[in-house]
């Protein structure tokens, strides 16, 4: 197989020339949109680019910000004062005597201006609009391609700094980190997630990863892959051997989203969401967390900030309605998790697994983690929401790319027949699924989830020339790494070949040098990393074995729109067809058995610097109670399809 590495490492990046922005545009109301540029565009700089001048945009917001940027119109270059005044020393320059002297001058200070110039970060200006009208990662992209590794968008007032290089988001993520907060992002999943591993800043960040890393220890993560397989077999006879027995095509988005929330269910806090085979109220309350969240991270305004809000609103209200059902199941489970584990009285200590609920909750409780139960929800529900949208994204987009590459779907059907035939996957099989493995590893290159981080600059940081200032919102893009014409050949395109031959390490941001981040870096990298790839892995290879998946395209393009992590448009709308009789019976492979011959995590040296070492033996604490909701009747739970608004078809 052929071998492609990235481009370029980060040392040999060659960076796209700063270009700076001054647009004059009036403010909004003296104005009727569409609107061209007030400056003209500069020729020159147009030419040095390559870039074409076009007509005056069209009327439909956000369509043709390319056209915008294309135009020039949010494009300047060097300093305006130098340019304004050139024409100036040109003509003095004639001038035998004086003239000379003071274009002598004009020279010396329009050096000057520029030296100052090229210190001042490239920035885009434009109309927030323009961003909210598609997935923010998309202009985002084209801007990329314009303003190269730094820029600075700008709408009004407010000002966000773009970073798309893999040393510049190293700096953020691992070598300053703790110039670095979670900013706005806890600002908006305040309500849902509180002070969760994910918002939290600070002295709680510390103290709550400290506690929650070492739930997720080897012995737990590979206990886990047992109930992966059973969930996958589940919801191949609840779902799709019933579609497939029907004809008619399935939204594999919505089933990836059920099997990725009774997965997290189990894990988490060992409920059974049984997603898969029906609604209740709670998966319903769960969903309508999950769209506010993604509703708030793609709001131009805080609205949820508006004191009242949340009695007036109906959205708000059904939200705030959702908050209170889910924190009530989660405090019924934490109380029965409680009881149970001061029943079973075991004896705390490193990679500690309860035999009859492995849950995380079971692992914080029996640690004697002295927390509040609010933190501990804050907690809980901080790994659902990641854990499930996050994985059922991946893999969404794993099956969509492999409908339209079906040599790579060939490729993986040929590997799990000769590994598994119809059994589940067991943990030793995950090290030789490498084939499926490096799909899922070039699907969340081409569809990362989130496409984009979000920090905010506690101190003054610098990067190369610019400086950006402390209180500065950031945007690491994860889409303009991943797809960075600098790093990636033909970035566009899929090619799980591009990692190297199948034998080497998996892909992370270690041997990518941060032009690869699927799950982050630094210390703020994700604790679900081998988790969810296992997982992914496991629920990919059984389906791939069972079933064939064409796309129905009678239900229109697969678009993309964002929230927290990028969905389609209309949903991945597939024909399911059962393959060929299944001759080898499922067997399962004996987790506890490939524990004990210490199989080695092959995801390559993982980044979790705040230690599982620190756990420390405490005795187990009590209570009792259950979910009073799961077994009532509810309502449809809404699709998974969480669309915001329609956009072009992904390009790879
Ligand atoms: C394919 C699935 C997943 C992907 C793509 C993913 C991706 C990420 C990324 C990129 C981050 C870093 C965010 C940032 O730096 O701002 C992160 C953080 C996090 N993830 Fe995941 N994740 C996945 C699955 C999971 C699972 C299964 C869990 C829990 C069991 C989880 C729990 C977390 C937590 C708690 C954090 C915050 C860590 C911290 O800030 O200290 N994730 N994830």
């Amino acid at each position: 197989m052929q071998t492609q590495r990235p481009l370029a490492s980060p040392g040999r990046q060659a960076s796209i020339p700063a270009r700076r922005a001054y647009s004059l545009r009036p403010p909004l109301t003296q104005r009727q949109l569409p609107i061209a540029r007030a400056e003209p565009p500069q020729t020159e700089e147009i030419k040095l680019f390559g870039i074409i001048p076009t007509a005056p945009r069209s009327s439909k917001l956000g369509e043709n910000l390319e056209d915008r940027i294309q135009s020039g119109e949010f494009t300047d270059s060097g300093s305006t004062k130098e340019k304004l005044t050139r024409p100036l020393r040109q003509a003095l320059a004639k001038e035998p005597l004086v003239g000379r002297s003071a274009a002598r001058f004009l020279a010396d200070l329009g050096r000057q201006w520029r030296a100052e110039a090229s210190k001042r970060m490239p920035e885009a200006r434009g109309d927030i609009r323009e961003i909210v009208g598609q997935p923010v990662f998309v202009p985002l992209y084209k801007l990329f391609l314009v303003y190269g590794k730094i820029f600075r968008l700008s709408f009004g007032p407010k000002s966000f700094v773009i970073i798309s290089d893999p040393a510049y988001a190293k700096q953020i993520l691992l070598t300053n980190a703790d110039k670095y907060s979670k900013g706005l992002l806890s600002e908006i999943l305040d309500f849902v997630m509180g002070t969760g591993l994910i918002p939290a800043d600070g002295e709680i960040w510390k103290a709550r990863r400290r506690a929650v890393v070492p739930a997720l220890h080897r012995k737990y993560v590979m206990s886990m892959v047992d109930m992966f397989g059973d969930c996958a077999a589940h919801g191949a006879s609840a779902t799709l051997d019933k579609y497939a027995a029907s004809g008619t095509s399935l939204d594999m988005e919505n089933f990836f989203s059920r099997l990725g929330l009774d997965i997290i269910g189990k894990a988490v806090f060992n409920y059974d969401f049984d997603s898969l085979a029906h609604d209740d109220p709670v998966i319903q309350a769960v969903y309508t967390l999950l769209r506010e969240a993604e509703h708030r991270s793609t709001a131009p305004i805080a609205y949820w900030n508006i004191p009242g809000i949340q009695f007036v609103v109906p959205r708000q209200k059904r939200c705030q309605e959702a908050l209170v059902l889910v924190n009530e199941c989660l405090d019924g489970l934490i109380d029965k998790c409680k009881k149970l584990v001061e029943e079973e009285d075991a004896v705390f200590g490193e990679e500690f697994l309860s035999e009859r609920d492995p849950s995380i909750l079971h692992f914080l409780l029996a640690s004697g983690d002295e927390i509040s139960s609010k933190q501990l929800r804050d907690d809980l529900m901080t790994m659902l929401i990641a854990g499930h949208e996050t994985t059922a994204a991946v893999l969404t987009w794993t099956l969509y790319l492999l409908s339209q590459h079906p040599e790579a779907a060939a490729a993986i059907r040929k590997e799990v027949d000769e590994l598994l035939g119809d059994r589940k996957p067991g943990v030793e099989d995950l090290r030789a699924l490498k084939m499926t493995t490096r799909v899922i590893n070039e699907a969340m290159r081409l569809y990362p989830q989130p496409p984009v981080l979000i920090r905010r600059a506690l101190q003054d940081d610098h990067f190369d020339q610019f400086t950006v200032p402390a209180g500065s919102d950031l945007f690491i893009s994860v889409w303009n790494l991943h797809r960075s014409p600098k790093l990636w050949d033909e970035p566009d395109k899929f090619k799980p070949e591009r990692f190297g031959p199948l034998d080497s390490p998996i892909p992370n941001e270690v041997t990518e040098n941060f032009a690869y981040l699927p799950f982050g870096g630094g210390r703020r990298k994700c604790i679900g990393d081998q988790f969810a790839l296992f997982e992914a892995v496991v629920a990919l290879a059984m389906l791939m074995r069972r079933y064939e998946f064409n796309l129905d395209e009678s239900k229109g393009t697969v678009g993309m729109t964002t929230g927290a992590t990028i969905h389609t448009t209309n949903g991945l709308n597939m024909f399911v067809r059962r393959r060929d009789p299944l001759t080898v019976p499922p067997t399962s492979s004996s987790v506890a058995e490939t524990v004990s011959t210490g199989y080695a995590f092959a995801c390559g040296p993982a980044v979790m610097p705040v230690a599982s070492a620190e756990v420390v033996a405490a005795p187990a604490t009590a209570a009792g109670g259950g979910c009073p909701f799961h077994t009532a009747a509810g309502a449809a739970v809404p699709a998974a399809t969480m669309s915001l608004r329609p956009t072009g078809p992904p390009s790879a």
